[in-house]
């Protein structure tokens, strides 16, 4: 770590790439998104690397596997010669995405990540990120932007790049009427999201109908949903809009997608097809004007696979995606959200918490957030229920941590030496860079295959493949 000349630390990144213009573009894009918070020095290859490296020490290398064939022809051996020289700095391979073997060997070689070019500034800052979370660098790279960032955002709170990739994914895409489908874990604010959507764009005047497919009983669904004409079953006295017509002119916010049935899907297709409804009951048709948000926890391409999700309804619905990222992957944010959730139920309560103790900053930061910002909120409410102060301390987390008696940290990776017996096989390698390209494309699959030089059919096939091995397994 170094320190500035204002006194506050910051990293050092070591870029090496033969290319120049690829160097170029890399450091222009990262510098943007890391706020200037780590001092980028870039190296043509790997000899003058190797000098670099020997005369200062980095907090980080990105290395471009093919820029390393100074030191050695193999790229693998390459790797470890720049892994042994980078004396402890996290060592990330970069490659064109034309060999996902090469990719594993760098990995087997002692690189900590692996990551296809062209690189995305924001989504590169977020993935140094998370590397710095899990190898316990927060400190020396001290990665976010400073004051550049946005905290906050229609309803969102958090400065992470992560976040603010989101936020300007929300911007650009608010204006349009193309479906949006968005994907996350539990409790990261795809509701959140829906909202912001509908609060930035055109629409924001007429309503937005918020439907829960899994909250709502199969057979009630298609009403909900549609409306029903009087006397289409017993107890229909009324004519009655459903949630598409009483949000004509505006958006329909379809969340739990992937529990809805599938006879319903068909109808929905149509619907999206089409843009006109027939309520249950009723012979004719309504023409309706709304914007369709759907969001799912699940993994909607293991759904198809499962024929729990129909293929051509996804591909309607899968126009514009956005992918929220799951709170351990955005550790910066996680103090953000403490301190506001702290301030709005301390006000609420009529307590006096101005903050929480360093240990406590700590441990909530290194914690793996299973259920995500929803937990992290109920935890903070249940703080200032249950006790009184100005700080959060030890103690009172402690006593209050019921549900998971005592918050789990997110688990350190096992030594390299004891690394090397947990090879994982082949097949969950490939996975995970391809899984790690479609992130990085926010879900994009097309743009994904695109960076990894194979076809979108070869990731649906392999998709499908896991789906299948990981049963068996
Ligand atoms: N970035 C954020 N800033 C502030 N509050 C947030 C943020 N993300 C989530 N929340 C809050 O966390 C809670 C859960 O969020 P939300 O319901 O949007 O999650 P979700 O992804 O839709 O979860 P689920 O899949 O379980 O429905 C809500 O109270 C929401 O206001």
């Amino acid at each position: 770590m170094h320190t500035r000349s204002d006194g506050e630390p910051h990293g050092r990144l070591l870029l090496v790439d033969a290319d120049d213009a690829s160097a170029r573009l890399v450091t222009e894009t990262l510098g943007q998104s890391l706020g200037g918070s780590l001092r980028i020095t870039t190296a043509s290859g790997g000899r003058p690397a190797a000098e670099l490296l020997r005369d200062g020490d980095f907090d980080i290398i990105l290395a471009d596997l093919s820029s390393l064939r100074d030191l050695s022809e193999r790229s693998d051996d390459a790797v470890a010669r720049l892994v042994r020289l980078a004396d402890g700095a996290l060592v990330v391979a970069l490659s064109d995405g034309a060999s996902v073997t090469a990719a594993v060997g760098a990995m087997r070689a002692g690189a900590h990540d692996y990551v296809t070019k062209p690189l995305s500034g924001p989504a590169m800052a977020a993935r140094i990120s998370e590397l710095a979370q899990r190898h316990g660098k927060t400190r020396a790279l001290s990665i976010e932007p400073r004051n550049s960032g946005r905290a906050d955002f229609a309803g969102f709170i958090g400065s992470s790049s992560a976040m603010q990739f989101v936020y300007e994914q929300i911007g650009r895409i608010s204006a349009s009427s193309a479906p949006v489908f968005i994907t996350g874990e539990s409790g990261t604010g795809k509701d959140v999201c829906a909202e912001a959507l509908h609060a930035k764009g055109p629409r924001f005047g007429k309503r937005l109908v918020a439907i829960n497919c899994a909250a709502i009983p199969r057979d009630l669904m298609e009403s909900e949903l549609f409306g029903v004409a009087r006397g289409a079953f017993t107890g229909a006295h009324d004519d009655r809009k459903g949630a598409a017509e009483l949000a004509d002119g505006g958006t329909l916010f379809l969340d739990e997608i992937g529990e809805m049935d599938l006879s319903l899907q068909s109808k929905l297709l149509r619907f999206l097809q089409t843009g006109t409804l027939s309520r249950v009951g009723e012979a004719g048709v309504r023409q309706v004007d709304v914007r369709v948000i759907c969001a799912t926890n699940r993994n909607p391409m293991q759904l198809i696979s499962e024929k729990k999700f129909r293929e051509d309804l996804f591909y309607r619905l899968h126009v514009l995606p956005i992918h929220l990222p799951p709170l351990r992957q955005r550790p910066t944010d996680i103090m953000v959200l403490a301190r506001h959730f702290l301030a709005r139920y301390s006000a609420e309560e009529r307590k006096n918490f101005s903050g929480f103790a360093g240990d406590v900053a700590s441990l909530l930061t290194s914690a793996e957030w299973k259920g995500n910002v929803r937990q992290l909120q109920n935890l903070v409410r249940r703080l200032v229920v249950m006790c009184d102060g100005e700080e959060i301390t030890m103690p009172m987390l402690r006593a209050a941590d019921i549900e998971s008696q005592g918050l789990a940290p997110v688990a350190e990776p096992a030594p390299r030496s004891e690394r090397r017996q947990a090879i994982l096989p082949m097949w969950q390698q490939e996975q995970r860079i391809i899984e790690d390209a479609i992130a990085s494309f926010s879900g994009n699959v097309s743009l994904a295959a695109a960076a990894l030089e194979i076809s979108p059919s070869t990731i649906y096939r392999k998709r499908q493949g896991w789906a299948e091995l990981s049963v068996a397994s």
